[in-house]
């Protein structure tokens, strides 16, 4: 194994019941990457994730993180995740952004003992990365959806993590304000170089930001630089979807356009 490898998967399968929904996955994600995971409705990705988070054990193979089995490892500061769901807190509900972000050091300093002003400087430093710094002390369910998933960004980040995992982060997030969201990802990536693990369905969007693509449906169908995954064809991409998923080209960029039911 590489030292740069921060996640390892070997022949990973896993079935919540009879049905395979993960088959001998092979996957490895270097430091410094920012990987785009896609695939169709029901192909596994979340499941993936899941494994990879130790939240379910695989029925074959082994997973490691940062060099560990995953029965060994317990630095779990290490990892930041972002789930789909994140920007769901409605308009009453009773905490402050900076309340929140600083919920994402509970791990570091235990859920009893007080945060002091070095914890509240950790967690502005967090929102200032993300741009919320002036919502600090805003309610969070005033926020938009696109707002929120920022400030629960500042929340994974304020325990340094190596490794970001967002699952379908841009749900919820206004269409204009998309671009911006993957600017601050990219941004994550180059400058505090934190590897990105991202699963989406914007698979025009995601190539044009992430360094790694890998695309499943159940197992790995392709895993390369974004480039490469540009070339994957078009038959490839609607054998694997089972269905046509259109992809017009706008002057050099190239955009997918899903087709879902
Ligand atoms: N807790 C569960 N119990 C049983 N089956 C599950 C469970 N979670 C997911 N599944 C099934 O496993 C398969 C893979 O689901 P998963 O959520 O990993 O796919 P996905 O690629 O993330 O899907 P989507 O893009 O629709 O979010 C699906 O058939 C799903 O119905």
């Amino acid at each position: 194994m590489k030292e740069r490898t921060i996640v390892k998967l070997e022949n990973v399968s896993f079935k919540y019941d009879r049905e395979w929904v993960v088959k001998d996955v092979n996957l490895e994600i270097e430091k410094g990457q920012f990987l785009g995971l896609v695939g169709p409705n029901g192909s596994g990705k979340s499941t993936l994730i899941k494994l990879m988070l130790g939240l379910v054990k695989p029925v074959e193979g082994s997973v490691q993180l940062f060099g560990k089995p995953l029965k060994q490892y317990d630095d779990w500061q290490e990892i930041g995740f972002v789930s789909q769901k994140a920007n769901s807190f409605n308009s009453g509900f009773p905490a402050t952004v900076i309340e929140v972000v600083k919920t994402g050091l509970v791990s570091r300093i235990g859920a009893f003992k007080f945060f002091n002003k070095k914890h509240k400087e950790k967690a502005m430093d967090a929102l200032k990365i993300v741009g919320m710094e002036d919502y600090a002390y805003s309610n969070i369910g005033e926020l938009s959806g696109g707002q929120q998933q920022r400030v629960f960004i500042a929340r994974a980040l304020v325990s340094d993590p190596g490794l970001l995992i967002l699952d379908e982060p841009t749900v919820g997030v206004d269409a204009k304000h998309v671009t911006e969201f993957y600017e601050l990802l990219a941004r994550l990536n180059k400058e505090q170089g934190i590897t990105l693990l991202m699963v989406t369905h914007d698979i025009g969007t995601i190539t044009d930001h992430a360094t790694h693509v890998v695309c499943m449906n159940k197992t790995v169908h392709f895993h390369g630089a974004s480039e490469e995954y540009k070339e994957f064809s078009d038959e490839d991409m609607n054998q694997l979807y089972g269905h046509p998923v259109q992809q017009l080209t706008h002057n050099h960029d190239h955009h997918e356009v899903n087709h879902y039911d």
